[in-house]
């Protein structure tokens, strides 16, 4: 996953979203920052919310995400980099992946951020093995009707796919 980026621009990014992230501590945030760049300029920039906003989903790079969607007034963020100071999370990812952003480029790992108490490698492992390393059950429940939510989606002709 990881790849080695010796650009100076991306780095330059990079040190600014160490920055970010650095800083973000004495602001009672999580140790965690993110920008996004897109053609060379910082569209919007994220740090850690979560304990602040009282918001488990706020992380850095879902934060700068959502202030990046806002200042382009676009729910997809195609031609974008997402730029963190740490390896994406697994919700980060998939928000990434949601975003459509071109790229990744994170600097301290999953195993840094275990090394500093957070779950984002624990997560991971979840997910690679739910059936053991899950901590919380996920369970079906069966409905004859499940895919009327879908039903109607697939019959509205004006929808906006994403
Ligand atoms: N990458 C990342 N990992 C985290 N783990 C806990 N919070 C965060 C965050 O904001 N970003």
């Amino acid at each position: 996953m990881s790849v080695d980026v010796a650009v100076g621009t991306e780095q330059d990014w990079m040190a600014r979203a160490i920055e970010l992230a650095t800083s973000n501590v004495d602001n009672d945030g999580g140790p965690f920052g993110a920008l996004i760049v897109r053609d060379g300029e910082i569209i919007a920039t994220g740090t850690n919310k979560v304990t602040a906003d009282l918001d488990p989903t706020a992380h850095a790079e879902v934060t700068a995400i959502r202030n990046a969607c806002r200042a382009l007034d676009s729910f997809k963020l195609a031609g974008c980099v997402l730029v963190t100071s740490c390896e994406p999370c697994p919700m980060c990812l998939a928000a990434a992946l949601w975003a459509r952003v071109d790229r990744v480029l994170f600097a301290a790992d999953r195993d840094d951020a275990a090394d500093a108490g957070f779950d984002d490698r624990a997560f991971y492992d979840a997910f690679e093995d739910p059936e053991t390393k899950c901590p919380t059950p996920v369970l079906r429940v069966r409905m004859p009707n499940r895919n009327a939510a879908f039903d109607a989606w697939r019959g509205k002709a004006d929808r906006v796919d994403y």
